[in-house]
């Protein structure tokens, strides 16, 4: 009975999408299927008058227009069933176009609205691969149950015409369907339920098979020389995956066979039956064609019916993975109460302790840190000790639900995070290089304002590459990358000083970046870092470095370990506390140093 429930209320959630994409592709493949349903019991019909009628000729020498006007008919119906067919292949083809746009919609607007937290955990992905993978079981949903509906006219005009010779067809014919029945609905199960335990299977095939092909990658690939291996762990997966269905589909097959023969069973028993009642005269020669035509028909669309049955039950696991998928609690973007922020006068963190999902340890812990206009701030630390996910959590992109961050006294959750995001510019370490046109990558700082090329022109100077964007053939409008055909590659500084012009470009109160000199020459940088805070007078300036050369020029430096501040102050102030900064300092001093030695 539950799963009964669990069907309907899968089918129903299938034509409710199809229903709000589009009613009048209802209406239309409605009124085909119903045409098409009534088909068969008129091609019975005329099968029978056809047979009786020639039979009559036979005996009497008469009614040879009467045949020739039946034939006609039949024609005519078998032109027409051929065209309603054609007619809904394409209606098919449209709503699968509709279906498929607006589940894969809803699923990209979801995932956009989703709170960072969720990217954290692969079970997310398990899920949304499922989902998407629900999108092509909703739109068979759709088309089987309209067909089910379709063989369901047709079943019941047969069943009322078999009825009308006698009852005990229609008993025998229940009788055969049904282990059909149960065998169909108990695969359906296992195939859902052997695709949920290889999503995570398949998500590795695709990650290796990524490896394997894309060009970033394959440089690493290639001069590790993993091709064989990854090759060898693909296939193996490959297998798994591949060797779990076969097992299904063979089992299935057994099943089905038994099934199937208990079915013909029956159909000879009907047939016994129809002979008898010839025997006692009951029925004529044509009726006997005709039944055994019916009954014949009558099982396919029971078999096929069953089969839809079955699909609907695998069906109804994909819609409940889209249901929880589209349920899944939203960033609080939506909510009133939330105050908007023009401008960001200041930002304080206190006490901010984080940690990640299924993470026993914080991250991070018990960081204190006042942010305001015209302030810079250089964060340093060993690998691992917190400073990107510190920046994360200042970005906003974790909702943390006591007030460890103030935006203008207001705790961050309280604040509407779109405006927030929009006086703040982040750059992280693995910022997107952009296969778009040189335009597009800085003006995606500030999106609304992208047509200003004077601007753009202008962020671009100020990292300096301006001059390379300028000499290339359709200077702003190339393309970047290697993605797309006529596109420019770009070197990692230059990709990088593109990405610095991004942040630039945008309109901003609070610029965090993370590693933002990593890939650029040392002259580039001291450039750059000494431009940065020329222009950002009266911005607040954030940034990880490795390089204690740019710290040196921040206002306040926050060394960190272990997810701690371990130590803070200005340049000269912990150069002369003689800790940890002074003696990273040193060490990176003396490096240089000795190099300058050798060379000279
Ligand atoms: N998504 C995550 N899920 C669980 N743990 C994470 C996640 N991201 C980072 N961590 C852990 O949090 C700690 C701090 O990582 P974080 O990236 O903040 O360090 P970092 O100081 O920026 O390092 P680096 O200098 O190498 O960039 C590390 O121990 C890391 O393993």
């Amino acid at each position: 009975m539950s799963n009964l429930r669990q069907v309907l209320k899968a089918v129903g959630y299938a034509f409710g999408v199809v229903w709000r994409t589009h009613k009048s592709y209802l209406f239309v493949t409605v009124t085909i299927r119903i045409l098409l349903g009534l088909i068969p019991l008129s091609m019975v019909w005329m099968t029978k008058e056809l047979i009786n009628q020639v039979v009559r000729m036979v005996q009497t020498g008469e009614g040879f227009s009467a045949v020739l006007t039946l034939l006609s008919f039949q024609m005519v119906v078998i032109l027409f069933g051929y065209a309603l067919s054609l007619w809904t292949e394409v209606n098919d083809q449209k709503m699968d176009n509709l279906i498929g746009l607006s589940i894969k919609k809803n699923l990209l607007e979801k995932v956009n609205r989703l709170p960072f937290l969720t990217f954290e955990d692969p079970v997310f992905y398990d899920r949304f691969q499922r989902s998407v993978e629900s999108r092509e079981q909703l739109t068979n949903m759709v088309k089987q149950a309209l067909s089910f509906g379709t063989d369901l006219i047709t079943i019941t005009s047969l069943v009322g015409y078999l009825m009308g010779i006698h009852w005990g067809l229609t008993v025998i014919l229940i009788i055969g369907t049904l282990p059909v029945l149960m065998i169909d609905m108990r695969f359906g199960g296992m195939r859902y339920q052997l695709m949920r335990y290889l999503t995570p299977f398949t998500r590795k095939e695709q990650y290796l098979s990524y490896l394997l092909s894309l060009r970033d990658h394959l440089k690493e690939v290639r001069l590790f020389q993993l091709g064989d291996y990854l090759i060898r762990e693909w296939s193996r997966i490959f297998r798994l995956d591949a060797d779990k269905k076969l097992d299904l589909i063979k089992k299935q097959s057994r099943w089905n066979m038994a099934g199937r023969t208990f079915l013909t069973l029956t159909y000879a028993a009907s047939g016994i039956l129809v002979v008898f009642l010839i025997r006692s005269g009951q029925v004529l020669v044509g009726d006997l064609v005709a039944v055994l035509q019916s009954i014949q028909n009558v099982q396919d669309k029971l078999t096929s019916s069953t089969r839809t049955i079955s699909m609907f039950y695998e069906g109804s696991f994909y819609v409940r993975d889209i249901e929880q998928f589209l349920n899944q609690k939203e960033r609080t973007t939506q909510e009133t109460s939330l105050v908007s922020v023009d401008r960001i006068r200041e930002i304080e963190i206190e006490g901010l302790t984080f940690r990640y999902p299924n993470q026993k340890e914080p991250a991070i812990q018990d960081i204190h840190l006042d942010i305001y206009p015209g302030k810079k701030i250089a964060i340093i630390g060993e690998n691992g000790s917190g400073k990107t996910t510190l920046i994360k959590c200042l970005s906003g992109l974790y909702e943390l639900d006591s007030p460890m961050i103030r935006v203008n006294g207001l705790p961050l959750s309280s604040v509407d995070l779109a405006s927030y995001h929009r006086r703040v510019a982040v750059l992280f370490q693995d910022y997107i290089r952009y296969n778009l046109t040189a335009k597009e990558n800085i003006g995606f700082g500030r999106v609304e304002s992208m047509n200003r090329l004077d601007e753009i022109e202008a962020a671009a100077a100020k990292t300096d590459i301006d001059r390379y964007l300028n000499q290339l053939p359709e200077g702003y409008e190339s393309l970047l990358g290697r993605y797309f055909n006529k596109g420019n590659e770009l070197s990692g500084g230059q990709w990088q000083k593109v990405a610095l012009s991004r942040a630039w470009f945008r309109d901003s109160d609070v610029v965090i970046l993370d590693e933002p000199t990593s890939a650029l020459d040392p002259r580039s940088e001291i450039d750059i870092v000494e431009q940065l805070f020329r222009s950002a007078k009266d911005k607040a300036v954030i940034f990880i470095t490795h390089r204690l050369g740019a710290s040196s020029l921040a206002d306040e430096i926050l060394v960190m370990r272990s997810g701690k501040v371990v130590e803070r102050g200005g340049h000269d102030e912990l150069l002369s506390a003689g800790g940890e900064y002074s003696r990273l300092y040193r060490t990176q001093a003396r490096w240089y140093l000795q190099k300058e030695e050798s060379i000279g």
